[in-house]
Formats: structure tokens, sequence, C-alpha cells
């Protein structure tokens, strides 16, 4: 098996994500948890750039043993001996030297002809070369170079010392197939190839930076470069995290290995997302939050009879607790059981039939049915099966400024229906005078309290009741999506045991 070598690069073109400026603090942080991550090299920053920089890339290259760490720096004697400045403390430090190639860059930014380039190049290769143990050479926007002049500049840089050759698609312009064969034709144009340690550094403004640095890696590649999360200039750079695992799952056809403890990578992840702010999308590849949650019944059911059905990454590879099976309007019998034996409910088969009915009701008004949900609805069953009165229908007419008026149909175990109507100052009062009116009961309302149960605005609503009449004191609760019909439902609840016991008394 060959080795992959890992260049993170979080801490300097991930910085350059828009809106993201990371304190020397944070990149201490960062830093640190890269290297348990286990990364080969670390980009620390852009020591030129700025005083802030070149502290954060004093301050990691002072406290990082066990990788290398690197500064970027353009083509010029001063960025390199300031980079040189900032990493002479370092365990393993390393230049990352780079000019543009391509006719673009060359002509409208650098304003440089091909053979001022390749001068560049040479001098300042061998100007780090003399400075530093390893050298990288970066030739930006190489995918859009012309190839025989990519292949002279990268001759010229290795014969000049440069130990690691990037070869970066700075735009993110190119494709699996066409990077692939840029190396092959490095390979094939490039005298002093063998000499050197070719890299990919892929953007990923349409879309393939993981699948271009899996192709690079399959042409043969010793390097492969990203970011923490895809963080990065524009729409980003590769995603480290999603190229380690897909190496480590798919062994069997890159049959590459790396030094990255995978199981680092979740907290890694969320790491950097805190710090930079960067939110991770909850469907991306590895490390969002529902790259391990199973929503509908059918991969539930699989899920749960053998992970590997619908799993080819498993949670605790990276360091992911476990996956998660939400239950929701697409769920299945087998996961709504198994949650509810995991939550310590035995039911009995018509129980479990009633449970489940209630589930899928809420489910198709609820995003996501939660733990607590389930509970409630538990208590909500027992309640309702504990009770000689059931709301069946509940119509509130409400005028602001005025009286209300409630319309209350209840059903008794005989399946009796029975209704009436009333009005109160308030919806709630309405509703409790219409149930009085139908259950003849002249009773008081000691105690009402409404609970939020669950989180969300679909959250549930929990409503406890006291009722008093003849010395007689009652409680009654009652669970519901809406706050009106949580109410109805406990009232009723109390009122039936209520009713009960005054005719017991009689
Ligand atoms: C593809 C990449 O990610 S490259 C890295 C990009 N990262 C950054 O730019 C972040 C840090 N950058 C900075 O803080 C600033 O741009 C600095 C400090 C580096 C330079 O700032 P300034 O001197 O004010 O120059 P400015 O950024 O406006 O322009 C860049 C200059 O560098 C030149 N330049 C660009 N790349 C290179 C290079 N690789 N080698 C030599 N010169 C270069 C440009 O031609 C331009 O030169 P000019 O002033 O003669 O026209
Ligand atoms: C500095 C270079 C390597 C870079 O980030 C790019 O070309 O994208
Ligand atoms: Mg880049």
């Amino acid at each position: 098996m060959r080795q992959i070598l890992f260049m993170d690069t979080t801490l300097r073109d991930g910085e350059q994500s828009a809106g993201v400026n990371l304190n020397p603090q944070e990149k201490l942080q960062i830093a640190r948890q890269l290297e348990r991550l286990g990364v080969n090299v670390m980009e620390a920053g852009f020591a030129a750039a700025s005083e802030g920089d070149f502290q954060s890339v004093r301050d990691i290259a002072r406290i990082v043993q066990n990788a290398s760490v690197m500064s970027l720096a353009r083509a010029k004697e001063s960025d390199i001996r300031t980079a040189y400045e900032a990493l002479k403390d370092a365990v393993a430090p390393r230049l990352h030297v780079f000019i543009a190639t391509s006719d673009i860059h060359m002509k409208h930014k650098l304003r440089m002809t091909r053979e001022e380039v390749l001068d560049t190049v040479r001098s300042t290769v061998a100007l780090s070369k003399s400075l530093f143990p390893v050298v990288q050479f970066s030739a930006e926007d190489a995918t859009r170079t012309d190839y025989a002049f990519l292949a002279q500049v990268v001759e010229e840089a290795i014969r000049c010392g440069a130990d690691v050759i990037n070869i970066p698609d700075t735009v993110g312009y190119t494709n699996p197939q066409e990077y692939y064969q840029l190396f092959q034709y490095l390979k094939n144009h490039v005298p002093s190839y063998d000499k050197a340690i070719f890299s990919c550094h892929c953007h990923d403004d349409l879309g393939m930076a993981v699948a271009n640095s899996l192709a690079a890696i399959e042409s043969g590649i010793g390097q492969v470069e990203g970011t923490i999360n895809g963080i990065g200039e524009r729409a980003g750079n590769a995603a480290l995290e999603e190229i380690a695992v897909a190496l480590h799952i798919r062994k069997d056809h890159y049959q590459a290995d790396t030094s990255i403890h995978l199981k680092e990578i979740k907290a890694t992840s969320a790491l950097v997302s805190r710090l930079t702010g960067m939110v991770v999308p909850k469907n991306k590849a590895v490390v969002g939050a529902n790259a391990f949650a199973h929503e509908s019944g059918i991969h539930q059911d699989g899920v749960l009879k053998e992970a590997s059905t619908y799993e080819i990454i498993s949670p605790e590879l990276v360091g992911e607790e476990a996956n998660k099976l939400v239950l929701g309007k697409h769920s299945g019998r087998h996961a709504f059981m198994d949650r509810m034996q995991e939550l310590g409910y035995q039911l009995s088969e018509e129980e479990r039939d009633r449970a489940f009915r209630s589930f899928k009701q809420l489910a198709d008004r609820k995003k996501e049915v939660t733990e607590e949900d389930l509970h409630a609805l538990i208590l909500g069953e027992a309640a309702a099966h504990d009770q000689p009165y059931e709301v069946k229908h509940l119509q509130v007419h409400f005028v602001s400024n005025s009286t209300q008026s409630a319309t209350v149909m209840l059903e008794d175990q005989d399946g009796k229906v029975l209704e009436d109507a009333a009005t109160g100052a308030g919806s709630i009062e309405a509703i409790y005078n219409a149930i009085q009116r139908i259950l003849d009961l002249d009773c008081e309302l000691i105690d009402y309290r409404i609970q939020s149960i669950t989180q969300g605005q679909d959250a549930l609503a929990h409503v406890h009741t006291e009722l008093q009449q003849g010395g007689k004191r009652v409680s009654g609760f009652g669970v519901a999506q809406d706050v009106l019909e949580a109410s109805a439902r406990a009232y009723v609840h109390a009122a039936g045991k209520l009713k009960r016991l005054l005719t017991v008394a009689r």
C-alpha cells in the first residue's frame, strides 16, 4: 500500500473564506487539533500577509511537534525571508512558494512574460531551498496553464531544489478525467518527475474538488491538499475529511494508506465550524448532522436488521456517537417499536397499534417526532383510555375584544355522542363552560397550567387542570399540538373523574 500525505490548509486557504477571521488563539487551537487528527503538513498561514499572520505562523511553529509546519510565500525574496523568520523554531519547517503560470494570470495579474516567470521560479526556489529543508512549489492556476510550459516550469523548480510540486486547480476548473491526464502528462514530460512528491490542490467551484483530488491520487501522486469541512476561497477547497474517509472505505480501489486518525474527524470538524462560524450543512458527507441519520421506514428497518444495508461508513469510525433513526412521517413500525422499547415501554398488541396510529398522525404534522413527543404520546394515550369521556370534536369561534364561543362534542365509553356550546370571556373559558354543560357539572377550576414539552414551533403542549366540586378535588392532563385541544382534553380528563366520584358519592 502506498502512503498518501495529507497537507491541511484550513489555517491559510480555509481562512481565505469570505467572512472568516481567526485570531491567534483560535488558530493555535485548530493547529493542536490538526496534530491530533494526524495531518502530515499544516499550512499555518501566509507569514508576510500581516503582523497577525506572522505571529500565528510563529506560534504554531513553536508548539507543533508531530507535523511539518508550512507558510505560504509569493515568489518574492521579502515574503520568503519573512516566512523563514516565522518558521525558524519549527521542528519540521517547510516553505510553500508559488507563482501563477497560466497565460491569463501571467498577462493580466503578474504582467510578466513566460521567461520572466521561469527566471523568478529559478531564483526564488533556489533561495527557498537555501533557507528551508523542505520546499513546496506551486504553479498557481496550473489547470489552465499550457501543458508544455507547465512541464518546463515544474522541471526548473525541481532542478532548483523543490521537494514537493503542487499542481493546483486554483479556480476549480478541471474535472476528474482531465486532472488525472494532466498528472500523466507531467509524469511523461518532466524528466525529474521522480525526484519530487507531486501534490494536488483542488477548489470546489464546479463541485468537483473531492472527485478531482481522488482522481489525482489515482494517477499516482503522493500528497493531497485541502481543508476541514471544505472551507476556503469562494466555493471552498476539497474537504480533507471526505478524502480521508473515501480512501479508507474504498481501500480496495485506491490501495492507499494515510496517517489520519479518522476518529478525530468529528471533533476537528466541529471545532473548525465553531471557530470559523462556517456552519456545516446537515447533508454534508461524513460530518453533516444527517450523515448518519435514517428517516424512511424501509431504510430504518434495514439498518435495525443489519446496519451495512444502508451505511457504508460506521458513525464510530469518524468519532460520531451513533447513527440516528429519526422518527418522522416516513418511519415504519419497526423503527417506532424499537424506540418504544428503548424508552422502556412494554406495550400490548392493541396498545402498540393505537400508539403507532397516534404516532403517524403526529408525524404527519411534525417534522421530527422526538423522545419527549413519544413519552407525551404514550402519556396522552394512557390518559385517553383511562377516562369515561373523550373529546371528539372542538370548534372555537374567536372574535377579538368580544365574548368567545365554543362547541364541544364528547364521546362516552359506550360510544354515545354528547354535544353542547357555550360562551366565555376567553376561548378556554368557553370550552370549559361547554364541557360543564355537557357533563352537568358546576365545578371550580382550581389550577390550570400549560407547558411546552417538546421544542420548536411544532412543539406539543401539555396542560394540567385541577377541578373541585362538593368537597371532591381531581386533576387531569391533556397533550396535543394545539393548546386549545390540549386544554379541552385536560379538562375532560379531570371532569370525567369528578363526574364518576360525584355519581358514586350520591
Ligand atoms: C490562490 C491563492 O490562494 S494565492 C494566496 C492568496 N492569499 C492572499 O492573498 C491572502 C494574503 N494576502 C495579502 O495580505 C496581500 O495580498 C499581500 C500582503 C500578500 C500583498 O499585498 P499588496 O502588496 O498590497 O498587494 P496586492 O495584494 O494588492 O497585489 C498583489 C501583488 O502581488 C503580486 N503577486 C501575486 N502573486 C504573486 C506571486 N505568486 N509571486 C510574486 N508576486 C505575486 C501581484 O502581481 C501584485 O503585484 P503588484 O503590486 O506589483 O501589482
Ligand atoms: C497558493 C495556491 C497553492 C492556492 O491556494 C491555489 O492555487 O489555489
Ligand atoms: Mg487554493
